[in-house]
């Protein structure tokens, strides 16, 4: 079997804290991976090995067949594209849209290639017109809505067609609209045979897009809480473990809610 992902054993240490503890996850092709946790579980860490841009203290990660720390980064980044708030961040505001969007793939060329710019051109294009914000792309990034932005910035991610998407918290900061809107973009591309495997990092169980397939629920100090089928996964037992409350999970039309069990109410985590 040729694992998309396949982390063994990962830990990861600072200090005396341990951030990951033993994780093993394997990602075949086609999946579409919730990563579900409460804050400081561990997620954008795993991401960040996930990425190639972390090695781990132990144990072995496989990323698209490669070994980290038998493998040049450099060559394996361009292949997994990833959208995060670190790397938002990076983002000059006075850049304009087509632009922020165009640029993921000078990383990949490595200079400014002529005979790429049409066909560059034409990619940021489709990109935009597939998350809704071809009509922005003359503005400048520092001008978007923050949910205009998540979309730029997911467009930006799949500019070098990567075979493995990684999204850290694209629901973050976003109201009610633009949470709606995002969920119903990844969505598309969740359903897309053609799009690469993704790995989805989220709070909150509503923002999980139709579509989606399997769950990575992470608990306290990095331990798997449970791994696998989405709705296998997805249980009020294991949720209500992962966060240390009681919890109550309800799932239809393909969305999932979850809220605290009215017995868990006010009475805060175990
Ligand atoms: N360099 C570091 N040194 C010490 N502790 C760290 C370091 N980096 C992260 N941590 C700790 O590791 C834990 C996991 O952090 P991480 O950001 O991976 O969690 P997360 O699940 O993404 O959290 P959140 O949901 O709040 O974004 C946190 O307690 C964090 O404080």
């Amino acid at each position: 079997m040729s694992w998309v992902l396949d982390l063994q054993g990962v830990t990861v240490r600072r200090g005396t804290t341990t951030i990951l503890d033993e994780l093993d996850w394997q990602v075949e092709e086609g999946e579409r991976w919730i990563v579900l946790g409460p804050n400081g579980a561990g997620k954008t860490t795993l991401m960040q090995i996930a990425s190639a841009r972390m090695h781990p203290t132990s144990g072995t990660a496989t990323l698209l067949g490669e070994t980290l720390g038998r493998v040049d980064v450099f060559e394996l980044r361009p292949r997994i594209g990833l959208a995060s708030a670190a790397l938002a961040e990076q983002i000059p505001g006075g850049e304009l849209v087509r632009d922020v969007v165009i640029t993921a793939a000078y990383g990949v060329t490595g200079r400014w290639r002529e005979q790429y710019e049409e066909l560059d051109a034409r990619r940021a294009t489709q990109l935009l017109v597939a998350f809704g914000v071809d009509a922005l792309a003359d503005r400048t990034y520092g001008t978007l809505s923050e949910g205009e932005r998540k979309r730029v910035q997911i467009a930006r991610a799949l500019m070098t067609d990567p075979e493995l998407l990684i999204l850290d918290e694209p629901g973050a900061g976003l109201d009610l609209g633009g949470r709606e809107e995002l969920v119903g973009a990844l969505s598309e591309l969740a359903s897309d045979p053609r799009s690469p495997v993704l790995l989805l990092v989220t709070h909150h169980v509503e923002e999980i897009p139709p579509g989606f397939t399997h769950m990575l629920l992470l608990g306290a100090h990095g331990r798997v809480q449970a791994s696998g089928p989405l709705a296998e996964v997805l249980t009020a037992e294991n949720l209500s473990a992962a966060f240390g409350l009681d919890l109550i999970v309800a799932h239809g039309g393909g969305r999932w809610l979850a809220r605290a069990a009215a017995s868990a109410a006010g009475r805060g985590r175990h």
